[in-house]
């Protein structure tokens, strides 16, 4: 079983992240996490704090000498904007005064960060947190529903993947298929993990260097009219064994695990596995994935419409599964909303902010995929060690009769 747990606010010391049930002998680093967690602040379209802040990452447990241990693993990224934030975010009481100088550090733009948020950004946790919770200010609110927190899932997401990379050959790749309206063609092909230094390298993450330059010129124009974008991020799995997942209870379906997962991360409002709704455009013969059998005697479906799963279970395929993200809420221009201390009309807060954070969504999304696919393997495959649970895999895939096989 893989449990894993992230805690931490994105002003307060740091983010923390632990997973437990990672069999001993995957091996990672603290470099290769850090490199992991680069990968996320990438992408044209995010906001200065992307600039200046780092991710500190340290290893705090379950990890010995490069490789886990079989024992639960603990993981901390320190902000490095705590310094700033060291009295408003306090853990413990702070007195008036302390507090109220709070408000003279930093940057002119960030004046106000001990000032009572009573104005709920439309599009945030803000106003719906106040009532659920009982606070008459949103700032307890929006530090825990704000997306640093996903900084601690791309750590996690990087444990997931080695696990699956060195037990059962399985590997990842997320792309930006679109930004508002500008996006990659419908005939582009599919990136594969050895695209990934390539997709790390453009601007918005894809391959399609006229999507690219369009999806540019899109962020840039909604930059510059004080507005901000949504878009879509697709996640590719490869080396998949048919199997994970199953058809026999709706909580137990690959696809819906998915979806779940995907529809977890902040700002995601849709989710496709495969074709998703263009499939439900189609007739059924030009739908499904017609099976036939290769020169070598082994099955294979003509197309990938499915996204790599049938019956909640993955084929064996390419996995594909896709995401949209809205656009970001906290918009420069400012929306109306009402100041709930004045109950008078009011606009919304803006200090700073992401104008499009879909190539991040993108790596997020890879990460929430790689933790889905770990936890569905290590069920079917069990083991403490990366070495039984990889015993385990082949002897799965070698039980499978010859003329039932895939490959
Ligand atoms: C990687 C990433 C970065 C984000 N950056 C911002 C941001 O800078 N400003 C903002 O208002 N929302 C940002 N968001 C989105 C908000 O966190 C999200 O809109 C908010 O949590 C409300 O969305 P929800 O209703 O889906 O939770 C970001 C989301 C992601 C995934
Ligand atoms: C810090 C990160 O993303 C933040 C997510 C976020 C939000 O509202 O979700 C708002 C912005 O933070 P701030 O309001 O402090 O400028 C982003 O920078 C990060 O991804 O590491």
């Amino acid at each position: 079983m893989l449990r894993w747990l992230t805690a931490g606010e994105s002003h307060g010391p740091a983010l923390l992240a632990t997973i437990e049930g990672v069999p001993a002998g995957v091996e990672v680093t603290t470099s290769e996490l850090a490199a992991a967690l680069a990968r996320r602040r990438l992408g044209f379209g995010r906001g200065a704090r992307m600039k200046f802040e780092q991710d500190e990452v340290e290893l705090l447990g379950g990890v010995r000498h490069g490789a886990t241990m079989g024992s639960p693993i603990a993981i901390r990224i320190g902000n490095s904007e705590w310094p700033k934030w060291r009295t408003v975010m306090a853990a413990d009481p702070v007195t008036e005064e302390a507090y109220a100088a709070a408000n003279d550090v930093g940057a002119p733009q960030e004046v106000g960060r001990n000032r009572p948020l009573t104005r709920p950004r439309p599009g945030h946790a803000d106003l719906v947190g106040m009532q659920k919770y009982g606070f008459d200010d949103a700032r307890p609110v929006l530090e825990r529903a704000s997306a640093r927190e996903t900084a601690a899932r791309v750590a996690l997401g990087e444990v997931a993947a080695r696990l699956l990379r060195q037990a059962y050959g399985i590997r990842l790749v997320s792309h930006t298929v679109a930004i508002g309206t500008a996006g990659v063609s419908d005939d582009a092909p599919l990136p594969t993990p050895d695209d990934v230094e390539r997709l790390d390298a453009d601007p918005v993450r894809t391959l399609d260097a006229q999507g690219s330059a369009a999806m540019v010129a899109e962020v840039e124009a909604a930059r510059k009219d004080g507005d901000t974008l949504g878009g879509v991020v697709e996640v590719c799995a490869y080396g998949l064994p048919p199997g994970l997942g199953s058809h026999v209870h709706w909580d137990r379906r690959l696809d819906a695990r998915l979806a779940g997962a995907l529809m977890g991360i902040q700002a995601i409002k849709g989710v496709e596995v495969g074709d998703g709704f263009r499939t439900a455009a189609r007739r059924g013969s030009a739908a499904h994935d017609e099976m036939e059998r290769d020169a070598t005697g082994a099955i294979q479906r003509r197309t990938g419409r499915s996204g790599g799963t049938e019956g909640g279970m993955s084929t064996g395929g390419v996995l594909r599964v896709r995401a949209a993200m809205k656009p970001i809420s906290t918009v420069p221009r400012s929306l109306d909303t009402v100041d709930v201390a004045s109950a008078e009309p009011a606009k919304a807060i803006h200090q700073r902010s992401d104008v499009c954070a879909v190539p991040a969504a993108g790596v997020v999304a890879e990460a929430m995929v790689a933790l889905v696919l770990a936890e569905a393997c290590l069920e079917k495959f069990g083991g403490d060690s990366v070495a039984e649970t990889a015993r385990n895999h082949a002897a799965y895939l070698a039980a499978i009769p010859e003329g039932m096989r895939t490959w």
